[in-house]
């Protein structure tokens, strides 16, 4: 039985909808992450999976039980926020403990605990400073850390990572990622980064306007995204998509370039459809092989690979990502080709057309 089980779960402000019918389960002790655009509706569905916000529809199951009346602390849930709200005047220590002394668990009991969690968190050092002695990214441990010693069977992540700077933030990431190995427990987190999400979730879920758009691990969602809004979501710098009309060429379907060379589609799909190119797919290549060409009009340097951003003659915005090199003269007209089996086609209505040849669907 899935521990976090949501069925048809909508919410209304009023005459607006913004969560239409979530269906989801997720086992226990999996890392999932909600990931879509702002306003997409990923902290609503937390918030009223914690209990913070009730439903206007639906069920929601936490280890069995319906959970649609039951208060935020009868869920078995905790929840971080990104703005951690500890107490100024408390140590790290009491600021741990103190929910389980509300609850009114014995000292040792309670000394075990926060010793415990301390430990997971590298912060046993902490434990005697208030926060304002504290850098942020320790304080957002000490927050964590006040959610672990309650040994929730369920943990909610609203976007806990987002106010620390670059570097703070990829060890808290891992810390979490840690966390989630050595605890017994479901975890539910909240992003806008695509870093976290494709590094923390065993499964990710692509929310757009209130809806799941697609559900899976991150490299089935990089691989196979189900639709162009999955494809253009995940994925950074973003996917290229080019319209493309596929033809029969013998037995075979196939997209034309707009260079005459052909590339494989897949079987049976003909018409107007559209194909995308991740970036790091598209190839700079010789003129005779190219599949499409296009005018340079700026590169990014990182050192390992650069960003080539280029127009084509129909006015169509490329960007592809290839190992550095000395600078290339502007305006010069470059030439791509990809593998065949990099290529993603999505019929009119924007869904994934399958393609023979990587048998996905
Ligand atoms: N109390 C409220 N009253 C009315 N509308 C609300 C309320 N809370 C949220 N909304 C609306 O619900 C939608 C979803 O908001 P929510 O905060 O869940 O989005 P989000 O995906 O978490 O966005 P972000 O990534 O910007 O945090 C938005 O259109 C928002 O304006």
């Amino acid at each position: 039985m899935a521990d976090l089980h949501l069925e048809g779960v909508t919410k209304s402000y009023g005459a607006a909808t913004v969560i239409r019918g979530i269906d989801l389960q997720v086992p226990f002790g999996e890392f999932v992450v909600f990931v879509g655009p702002s306003g997409c509706g990923k902290s609503t569905l937390l918030r009223m999976i914690a209990g913070l916000e009730p439903i206007s529809g639906g069920v929601i199951r936490i280890g069995g039980t319906v959970a649609n009346l039951l208060e935020p602390a009868e869920r078995g849930v905790a929840m971080v926020f990104q703005s951690y709200a500890l107490y100024p005047h408390m140590t790290a220590y009491k600021n741990m403990a103190f929910g389980l002394k509300i609850a009114g668990l014995d000292k040792s009991e309670i000394d075990e605990r926060v010793t415990r969690a301390a430990r997971m968190l590298q912060i046993e050092e902490l434990l005697h400073r208030i926060p304002k002695d504290m850098s942020g990214g320790q304080r957002q441990r000490v927050a964590i850390g006040r959610s672990i010693v309650r040994e929730p069977r369920l943990f909610l992540f609203d976007e806990p990572l987002s106010n620390l700077d670059a570097a703070l933030r990829v060890q808290t990431r891992i810390e979490i990622a840690r966390l989630h190995k050595m605890v017994d427990a479901t975890m539910i987190y909240v992003t806008h980064d695509q870093v976290e999400a494709m590094t923390l979730a065993d499964r990710i879920v692509v929310l757009n306007q209130g809806r799941i758009e697609q559900v899976g691990t991150p490299l089935e969602l990089y691989r196979s995204p189900a639709n162009l809004f999955v494809a253009s979501f995940i994925g950074s710098p973003k996917i290229n998509f080019l319209p493309v009309n596929l033809e029969c060429e013998g037995m075979q379907s196939v997209a034309c370039g707009p260079l005459g060379v052909a590339t494989p589609a897949p079987a049976g799909a003909l018409g107007p459809a559209t194909l995308g190119v991740r970036p790091e797919n598209l190839v700079l290549c010789e003129p005779e092989q190219a599949f499409l060409s296009a005018q340079l009009q700026f590169e990014e340097h990182l050192g390992e690979h650069r960003l080539i951003y280029a127009k084509t003659s129909d006015g169509i915005d490329l960007i592809a990502k290839e190992p550095d090199g000395p600078p290339l003269a502007e305006g010069t007209v470059l030439h791509f080709r990809f593998a065949p089996e990099s290529a993603h086609f999505f019929g009119p209505d924007g869904n994934r057309l399958s393609h023979s040849t990587k048998g996905t669907h």
